[in-house]
């Protein structure tokens, strides 16, 4: 197995609060998929999105590709390849609708209207979600909301997948539907989830963040 991504002891603190990230490392091979646990309010959440570069870490290294990420457009080129789901899908759906939605990130990385039609197409199958196409997309459930999100990302074929709390809202149906995309899909995952029973079928290992690190 390849090294693909690492952080070496990243630290973070929102403005005016103690520190949730302090000396976070984590490193992430090729074909892994690294359960990411720890209490609520610990910071995991935190930890994503200081790895994709939305919050900047005040110390500390990124790595991935076998490249050092440190300004802002170092980052815009590692977001196009680690693709981070929100916890919140409100916070990634924003198109009038599913198929704009899905279609807006390969439109973005240069994909021609034709091509990016045929991977909305491609990924709506994937995941089961063609019916869901011509729908507006705010007025989704919140199961088909996260599924929708999740499609948004896998629509940009990235090389690492960053999922916070991925079965929240799914019925268990669409949750065992959820573990076979997952087991299927080629890349390497960090998955945030306090669901116990799905960590159990999806992931690699596990590692525990605390006190502001990963151990
Ligand atoms: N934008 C923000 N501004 C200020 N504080 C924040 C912000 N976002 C999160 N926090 C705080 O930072 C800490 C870490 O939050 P984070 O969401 O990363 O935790 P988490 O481990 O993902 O929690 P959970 O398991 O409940 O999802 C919490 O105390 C939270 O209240």
């Amino acid at each position: 197995m390849s090294l693909l991504l690492e952080t070496d002891k990243l630290s973070y603190a929102y403005h005016g609060s103690a520190p949730c990230l302090s000396g976070a490392s984590l490193a992430l091979e090729e074909g892994e998929r690294v359960g990411l646990v720890g209490d609520n309010g610990v910071g995991k959440s935190t930890f994503l999105q200081v790895l994709v570069g939305l919050y900047k870490s005040h110390d500390g290294r990124i790595t991935a590709f076998g490249q050092d990420f440190v300004t802002e457009e170092d980052f815009i080129q590692l977001r196009r390849r680690v693709g981070l789901v929100f916890q919140d899908p409100d916070d990634q759906l924003f198109c009038p609708t599913v198929k704009e939605d899905i279609a807006f990130g390969p439109l973005n990385l240069g994909y021609s209207r034709a091509e990016a039609d045929a991977i909305v197409e491609e990924t709506l199958a994937l995941l089961n979600l063609s019916h869901l196409k011509e729908r507006v997309t705010h007025r989704l459930s919140g199961g088909q909301k996260r599924l929708v999100a999740l499609a948004t990302v896998i629509a940009m074929k990235p090389d690492i997948l960053l999922l916070d709390e991925p079965t929240n809202d799914l019925d268990e149906k669409t949750r065992i539907r959820l573990i076979e995309i997952l087991l299927s899909l080629p890349q390497a995952m960090i998955i945030v989830s306090h669901d116990r029973a799905f960590r159990e079928k999806v992931v690699t290992r596990t590692v525990k963040m605390e006190n502001g690190q990963i151990f």
